[in-house]
């Protein structure tokens, strides 16, 4: 199986083309004003426009006014949208047509008090992320989410209903092939894993992301067959 890559928290179209070049199939785009990674409407239009076919153009929004995320979706020429706040699914109905990932926070609970969003059509991806931190950052925080507790609670049936799992949340080039490896996502999602610093990525750190996530599912693989 392969393994889907979006690399976060993109403010640089050299970064985005670097990523697309080792294998992302997907670049996020921060409109979280307190994030290190923000970037305005019109930065992030100079990037997708650099994007050739086939990537997705992902932008991360939270608890953002549905009308202020329409107008960014329009003006950057996305083609999904990620939320991270507050929002219900109330929110779908004043949102463009265009395929939502919900990020959640992985917790015990989270199934039961999310449930609407695991069962909404418009919710074409589940990304379980880490819980905000204590600065209240929703996102981009650097920590892990309880990689046996997910999965766990992924192999229950009810969750083979749900959309497709992304785990995100303190992903590295060095722990991504274990989490791969225990929770066999849909996709893996980076931020400050492929950074130098706070909010700078990295061409080497992406780079030697995507080519570790390859060479996990080349094991998954080789171990799918010798058990097969
Ligand atoms: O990246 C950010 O700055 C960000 C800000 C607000 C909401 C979400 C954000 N990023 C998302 O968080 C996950 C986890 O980040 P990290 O890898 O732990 O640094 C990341 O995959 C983005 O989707």
């Amino acid at each position: 199986m392969r393994t889907r890559i979006k690399i976060c928290g993109v403010t640089r179209t050299e970064h985005a083309l670097a990523a697309v070049a080792a294998g992302a199939d997907a670049i996020g785009l921060v409109f979280v004003e307190r994030s290190p990674r923000h970037v305005t409407p019109e930065q992030a239009r100079a990037i997708t426009d650099a994007l050739p076919a086939f990537v997705d153009a992902v932008g991360l929004f939270a608890n953002h006014d549905p009308a202020l995320i329409t107008r960014t979706a329009h003006d950057a020429n996305l083609r999904t949208l990620q939320l991270h706040g507050d929002e219900t699914v109330a929110i779908l109905d004043q949102l463009p047509p265009l395929p939502v990932t919900r990020a959640l926070p992985f917790t015990d609970d989270a199934p039961t008090r999310h449930a609407d969003w695991l069962t909404h059509p418009r919710t074409k991806a589940i990304l379980w992320d880490s819980p905000p931190d204590s600065d209240g950052n929703f996102g981009g925080t650097g920590h892990t989410l309880p990689w046996h507790a997910l999965r766990q609670r992924l192999d229950l049936p009810d969750a083979e209903q749900w959309p497709p799992p992304v785990v995100a949340g303190g992903l590295t080039p060095a722990n991504v092939a274990d989490a791969i490896r225990t929770l066999r996502p849909y996709a893996v999602d980076v931020s400050s894993g492929v950074e130098s610093s706070r909010g700078n990525k990295d061409i080497a750190r992406i780079t030697a992301f995507c080519n570790a996530v390859r060479n996990a599912d080349r094991n998954a693989d080789r171990n799918a067959d010798r058990d097969r």
